[in-house]
């Protein structure tokens, strides 16, 4: 199986510098990406870790400073026409004629394109939007609105799906109506690729995902791999607390106390704990393991790597080169 076959996008490398007021920003640095074929790849980040730069990139919008782009194995933007009919995006809010009924500016888009007509009849379907598809655009709400840009974006039946942030501005059913959407989406054997600064809107339906913080990669992978790595925790009952925290804490392992129980972290085996325990004849009487969300391991990657946190690197003089973000740390695989 070759990369093309296995990976929708693959990135290597890629940094994106932006001039500013106060000199120059870097918004992608060194951001190698591997999103598979088939199945919802999230890729998460905080405000301003460089989600949206990167997906203009892979859609040809803006220009790398360095680095490459392949996506279903094709040079990114070299040879983005032979690409393009098999990738849909919707990278800024939907815009339509107000007065138009969904099946309408479907239909003039089909007839654009040369879509057949009946493939309106199936975008509308699979966006849930048929029972409104007559109603004027005005009249839908942002989840609808959101959902018909999808709609307009399957009509060439497009391989690969680019969303960027699709559930901003969204209510609980809004977003639950996109995620059901990009599910099922996946599941026909199209991938997806949603950007998302809320982890609980993603977490849910991704089958990998890829984090990101000041324009760097900090974890990729499938969801249990990702928090997997991040190790979680062990709950510990044992008659005496303090004495076991003792011994573990020996140990090496991290301990606190979680009511008459103990949390105990950096044992990826948990019989060793009950080992330890044991032969300071300390008989664990619970071992249960917390694994940690998804979203406890975005906080603690991007920790600080958000845009309210002060920049350890901070822009860079004009002419000067900007140091890498410290806040990188770790992770990447
Ligand atoms: N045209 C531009 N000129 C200068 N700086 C820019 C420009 N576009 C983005 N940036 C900066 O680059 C960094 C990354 O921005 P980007 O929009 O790619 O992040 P993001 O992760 O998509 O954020 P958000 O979730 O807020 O959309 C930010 O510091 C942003 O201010």
């Amino acid at each position: 199986m070759t990369v093309a076959d296995e990976y929708a996008v693959v990135t290597k490398d890629l940094r994106k510098t932006y001039r500013t007021a106060r000199g120059t920003r870097v918004a992608v640095d060194s951001l190698s990406l591997r999103v598979p074929v088939g199945g919802v790849h999230g890729f998460l980040g905080p405000n301003g870790s460089g989600k949206t730069t990167t997906i203009r990139m892979l859609l040809g919008l803006v220009r790398a400073d360095a680095g490459r782009i392949r996506i279903f194995g094709h040079h990114v933007p070299e040879a983005l026409p032979e690409v393009v009919g098999r990738v849909g995006a919707i990278v800024e809010s939907p815009k339509f004629l107000p007065s138009f009924s969904g099946r309408r500016s479907l239909t003039l888009l089909a007839d654009a394109i040369d879509a057949p007509t009946g493939r309106v009849d199936e975008v509308l379907e699979a966006t849930a939007l048929r029972e409104r598809a007559d109603d004027a655009f005005s009249a839908y709400s942002l989840g609808m609105k959101q959902r018909l840009a999808i709609a307009a974006t399957l009509l060439k039946r497009p391989d690969l799906l680019i969303f960027d942030e699709p559930t901003n501005g969204l209510d609980p059913a809004g977003i639950h109506e996109i995620r059901t959407t990009m599910r099922r989406l996946a599941d026909e054997g199209r991938t997806v690729l949603v950007s998302s600064h809320i982890l609980a809107e993603v977490e849910q339906v991704a089958d990998t995902v890829s984090i990101v913080g000041r324009g760097r990669l900090l974890a990729t992978g499938t969801v249990a791999e990702v928090i997997g790595d991040r190790g979680g925790a062990v709950r510990v009952g044992v008659p005496d607390p303090a004495r076991a925290a003792q011994v573990l804490a020996a140990a090496g392992l991290t301990v606190r106390p979680d009511g008459d129980r103990l949390l105990v972290e950096g044992e990826r085996e948990p019989g060793r704990i009950t080992w330890l325990l044991a032969q300071q004849n300390l008989w664990v009487h619970e071992l249960t393991p917390v694994r940690a969300g998804l979203e406890g391991v975005f906080l603690e990657l991007t920790q600080g790597t958000s845009l309210g946190a002060p920049p350890p690197d901070g822009d860079a003089p004009p002419g000067g080169a900007a140091a890498p973000s410290s806040a990188a740390a770790g992770g990447a695989r």
